[in-house]
């Protein structure tokens, strides 16, 4: 079976970049959300995207942005866009094409419905990652919150896909067993406080996600 990666998202600085890319993550991500702690503006993502290797895949994370946004994102050096808001099929298929790099969509989960919208995204997405519904008002994601894991049981995921929501070192074990994810996406998990990502808690997840 496929081992287990991690994307460790959030990054905003070298240190924690270099700390990501050395203890092994496949992916790394920045936020294009100015509403976010963990925002990073378009000329620093490219400063942190030159720092990181071929190998890692880049992944620009943005919530409902217009075409400019999205121009200035994918400029800094981006893989792949992940799209955080409420973007339909169509909005995602329209940047894929136009921008020419893999485009993904999150849905935010909290009940088995929430998965089934999954299937509309056939032929527009190249990836769906699965997070937990926050609360109105709140930032649709990087608040640490899990949704019911056993939701995705016996779930036929129409495209490649990745678990976000609350993930840590105590418990990436379990997201990857019960769920069978081979793509582990970490933001809140490895910070000390919201938007600080930690050097140690990004290597200590990295090396408990090599055990998988
Ligand atoms: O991190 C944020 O501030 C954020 C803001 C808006 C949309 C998404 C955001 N983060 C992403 O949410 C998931 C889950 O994060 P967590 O591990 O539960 O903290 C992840 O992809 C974050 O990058």
């Amino acid at each position: 079976m496929q081992r287990v990666t991690a994307k460790i998202c959030g990054l905003s600085t070298p240190e924690t970049v270099g700390a990501a890319v050395r203890h092994g993550a496949s992916h790394v991500g920045f936020m294009f959300f100015p509403k976010s702690p963990r925002n990073v503006e378009p000329e620093q993502a490219a400063q942190l995207a030159a720092i990181v290797p071929a190998h890692v895949v880049k992944v620009g994370v943005l919530v409902d942005p217009d075409d400019e946004m999205v121009a200035r994102a994918v400029a800094s050096g981006l893989d792949a866009i992940q799209l955080h808001g409420g973007e339909a099929p169509d909005r995602v298929a329209a940047l894929k094409a136009r921008h020419g790099i893999e485009a993904w969509k999150v849905l935010s989960v909290r009940t088995r419905a929430d998965l089934d919208k999954a299937r509309a995204y056939k032929g527009a997405a190249d990836r769906i990652l699965y997070d937990a519904k926050t609360p109105e008002g709140a930032l649709p994601g990087g608040m640490g919150l899990r949704f019911d894991w056993t939701l995705l049981d016996g779930f036929a995921h129409p495209l490649p896909w990745a678990l976000a929501g609350g993930i840590d070192v105590a418990n990436v074990g379990d997201a990857a067993g019960r769920t069978g994810a081979r793509l582990i996406d970490v933001s809140s998990g490895v910070e000390s406080a919201p938007g600080v990502k930690d050097v140690d808690k990004i290597a200590a997840f990295l090396q408990r996600v090599a055990q998988l």
